[in-house]
């Protein structure tokens, strides 16, 4: 494969392979800064700056394909040029946050599993706001699902947790303040077994990078890295210094690990945890930390506001701002169902869902991919929905909705595409009432097993051919088949992992009473704060693990919703904000499943050409009707491709008109040979083109603007050469009578510099610039280092002693303007009196009114009279 041959377009869809080749990894925003950019990439993020300037529509790119296939490269391509095009370059401070802010989170989300040794286990959705074709705004979007992974890799993966790569990077004096002098890697396992030299050190330049990037969002590293670590209780050592970091008593986390308080019928019961509970109740805190943590800085990468400040703290983000921003954040996000205000909290969602998606965003969404890991748990199960889900999303765009509309219309198309819908599958793991999701969620509100909720399951959808049992029989094992493959689903922890719940003895240790580290406490601020809202604590309740918003914090005993309800929500409010966006899709495919460079694996291509309906698409592409639309938007933008004077303009004749337009471009077009159709027909409400018309189309519409804009520019230049020339030709005069002819030579017609302003005095090489102190001012007034200020608008007034004079102004002429008269246009004689009515757009240029006419006359040929208005 060479780069020509990694990326095609099936029509408008993008399909990219992913061959293995020149990626430095990590992969993040910065890593992929040298590397070119592919032309079909950018094609796709000039079309989405387009379509949003011109139509002021949200735009989402979607990546899709399984685990492995490109998407996270893609989509940092993808982003640079999008900073390339409407922000700025990678030059710019907006640029440099997000690219850091991606290396922390990569450190933090991403792991080795058996398809890719950079697999992100965390969903992105970056969101541009895009205004008048400039980038203003940057957001990340974050779906957690697979802490469990992270924090606990399946057999065969390794984990990049940032916190595993901490002992390999710390200096002996960080270990020191860390209190971790006496602790080699291997004695708190922060390493696993059959990691190399060569993997610490790889290990140690990745953390070096994460905590200069920490810097660069104004995050202080020991907030996240003191006390987000995981350990193992295995003895009082490891325990206190766990208890050390996470600034709490060595009692105080014993007890919250190995005791628990029950409240049976008001009364409150203490218990002993066995060996087994305390290990999940450690495990649970560990998992809290983590993606409690990630949320933090996800939140804090997303206040651009903070931008440059290095003085707060994550935990200095008062608790209403971390509220706040968690709503706007999670707008698409963790609004949780089950609840009993779930009707207005979810209209309420909807509107904003809403509200947000008609803010002009260009999105890039880089969600999980489809996966099959050995075993397959509950967070696969919500990862697989994902990729459902997507598939659909591209079913409807692509085939449903261009089928049901020609057949709506009358439209008898020459191809029948013949698309795989794969409804059955989502509503068999997420219909409201019998799906699998639905009834996970009841086996855990009555306390069943993994046995008794996979037995249900296999009675409810018995007749579902989606649903199959593996082969040997086990009953906590059941099968799907996905769009992408059949995949074999372990069902011993779907309960507790879907419950995902932290007891209060736990979290009470972080209270700010007995917890001297606030960023814990604030990891756990709203839960503290309902759990010390009443005297008895702890008194029995539990948490959710995942951060949600606080208004959904517990209600009786139990949090009011689980993981998969969650993540189902999260997931039903993208979607929303996808359906008001113009989607733009890239499809990524994996070359090979070993990462083996420039490796194509025909099996393994061929599974993922299948499952993502390549041909197919290609099919309707070739020979149907994929795209439609209205007369009247089809007259707008290709008018310009008919004989103005034939076209009727009219109400009435707009089918008239697109008739005509059509014949023109065809008529021009019919010499060439076209492999694809180029067919079009008119529905009821609708004009329905091939994508071989549309090319043409797109085509001569930009020849036919390319051209009237040269012809325009020209006709311009012409005339203002023309209306110049006198002037022009006196300043040639004088000029050769001026230079001597050698410098005349070497000047060339080069502008002379601009003499230094009267009275500044011009900069003594010897002051010394505190570089922190431009720094902050520049932060402070919003200004960009690398360019000059922006010109300050104009003033409604002028300033004349010390008094300021508005408009209008009555002033006298001091020399005749314009001086190179030839009789064309207006002029004012010397000493005419005239009336200034504003500042002009030009520098040092005043508009002035006189006999009808308005000219923009500068500064210096008008002079104040007397009697003015103040
Ligand atoms: N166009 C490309 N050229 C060279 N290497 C690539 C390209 N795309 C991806 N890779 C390599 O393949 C690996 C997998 O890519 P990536 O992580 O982007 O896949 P993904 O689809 O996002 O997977 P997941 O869903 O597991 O996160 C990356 O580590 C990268 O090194």
């Amino acid at each position: 494969m060479d780069n020509t041959d990694r990326e095609t377009n099936v029509g408008p869809i993008l399909l990219c392979v992913n061959p293995y080749r020149d990626v430095g990894n990590p992969l993040t925003l910065s890593s992929t800064r040298g590397l070119a950019l592919s032309p079909q990439l950018n094609r796709v993020v000039q079309e989405a700056v387009r379509q949003q300037s011109e139509t002021g529509y949200p735009q989402a790119i979607i990546l899709s394909g399984t685990s492995g296939s490109g998407k996270s490269h893609a989509s940092m391509l993808l982003l640079r040029q999008l900073f390339a095009v409407a922000g700025g370059g990678p030059e710019t401070d907006a640029f440099k946050h997000l690219a850091a802010a991606f290396t922390v989170l990569r450190s933090l989300g991403s792991a080795k599993t058996m398809t890719n040794s950079e697999s992100s286990r965390i969903g992105q959705f970056i969101e541009v706001q895009v205004t008048d074709g400039a980038l203003y705004r940057t957001k990340i979007h974050c779906y957690f699902l697979d802490q469990t992974r992270v924090i606990r890799p399946l057999p065969g993966e390794k984990n990049y947790h940032i916190f595993y790569q901490m002992l390999a990077g710390l200096s002996t004096e960080e270990r020191s303040k860390l209190n971790l002098e006496g602790h080699k890697p291997s004695t708190l396992r922060y390493l696993q077994h059959g990691d190399t030299r060569q993997d610490l050190a790889e290990d140690a330049s990745r953390f070096q990078a994460w905590k200069t990037c920490l810097g660069v969002l104004g995050i202080p590293f020991l907030d996240v890295t003191e006390r987000a670590l995981r350990w193992m209780s295995r003895g009082d050592a490891e325990l206190n210094a766990v208890a050390g970091l996470l600034g709490v008593s060595g009692a105080a986390l014993f007890r919250g690990l190995t005791s628990r308080t029950h409240n049976a019928r008001g009364q409150l019961v203490k218990s002993v945890c066995d060996a087994n509970m305390s290990n999940m109740t450690r495990d649970c805190l560990a998992k809290a930390l983590y993606c409690r943590t990630v949320a933090t800085i996800v939140r804090r990468a997303n206040s651009l506001k903070r931008l440059g400040s290095t003085l707060g703290t994550l935990s200095s983000d008062s608790n209403e701002s971390v509220h706040n921003q968690a709503e706007v954040t999670s707008q698409h996000a963790s609004t949780i169902g089950g609840s009993t205000n779930a009707g207005s909290k979810s209209m309420a969602a909807l509107n904003n869902a809403v509200r947000h998606a008609t803010d002009g965003f260009i999105g890039i969404l880089d969600m999980f991919g489809f996966e099959d890991p050995k075993p397959s748990q509950l967070e696969h199960l919500c990862i697989n929905l994902c990729a459902e889900t997507m598939q659909h999303f591209y079913n409807t765009h692509i085939f449903k909705s261009s089928i049901e509309s020609c057949r709506d219309e009358g439209i008898n198309c020459e191809v029948e595409v013949d698309y795989v819908d794969n409804v059955p599958c989502i509503d068999l793991v997420s219909s409201l009432r019998t799906g699998l999701l639905s009834m996970l969620d009841v086996e855990c509100s009555i306390r069943g097993t993994a046995e008794s909720y996979v037995s249900k399951i296999k009675v409810q959808h018995k007749n579902n051919t989606r649903l199959f049992d593996p082969k040997p029989l086990d009953p906590r094992l059941f099968g799907i088949q996905h769009f992408a493959g059949r995949v074999i689903y372990d069902a011993t922890d779907f309960l507790d992992t879907n419950k995902d719940v932290v007891p209060d003895d736990l979290v009470a240790v972080f209270y700010k009473h007995s917890c001297n580290f606030g960023f814990a406490t604030h990891l756990f601020g709203s839960e503290l704060k309902a759990l010390y809202s009443v005297e008895t604590v702890p008194r029995g309740v539990s948490f959710r693990i995942s951060p949600t918003s606080h208004t959904d914090l517990l209600n009786g005993d139990e949090p009011v919703s689980t993981l998969t309800q969650d993540f189902h929500t999260r997931l039903d409010n993208l979607l929303r904000t996808l359906v008001h966006a113009r989607p733009h899709f890239v499809r990524c495919i994996c070359s090979n499943s070993q990462e083996t460079p420039n490796r194509f694996d025909r099996g393994t291509v061929v599974r993922q050409i299948r499952s993502l309906q390549v041909l197919e698409t290609v099919n309707l592409m070739a020979g149907g009707y994929p795209h439609r639309m209205r007369f009247k938007a089809f007259n707008a933008r290709y008018r310009l491709l008919a004989p103005f004077a034939k076209l009727h303009r009219t109400e009435e004749k707009v089918t008239d008109d697109c008739h005509l337009i059509l014949q023109h471009v065809l008529d021009s077009i019919s010499k060439q040979p076209s492999f694809v159709s180029t067919s079009w027909a008119l529905g009821k409400r609708h004009i329905f083109l091939s994508e071989g018309i549309r090319q043409h189309l797109e085509r001569l519409r930009s020849e036919t603007r390319q051209k009237a804009a040269t012809l325009i520019q020209s006709t311009w230049r012409g005339w203002h050469c023309r209306y110049r020339w006198s002037t022009l030709r006196r300043e040639k005069e004088i000029q050769s009578v001026a230079q001597p002819p050698a410098s005349r030579t070497t000047l060339g017609g080069a502008r002379p510099r601009p003499q230094p302003i009267a009275g500044t005095p011009p900069p003594d090489p010897n002051e010394k610039c505190d570089a922190k102190i431009i720094q902050q001012t520049c932060n402070l007034f919003g200004l960009d280092l690398e360019r000059p200020p922006p010109v300050p608008p104009s003033r409604s007034y002028t300033v004349a002693g010390n008094t300021k004079l508005g408009y209008p102004q009555t002033r006298v002429m001091k020399m005749s303007y314009p001086e190179d008269s030839n009789g064309d246009g207006p002029v004012l004689l010397k000493g005419e009196t005239v009336l200034v009515v504003g500042a002009s757009h030009r520098r040092g240029h005043l508009i002035v009114e006189h006999k009808h006419c308005t000219l923009h006359v500068p500064f210096q040929f008008l002079e104040l009279k007397q009697s003015v208005n103040i």
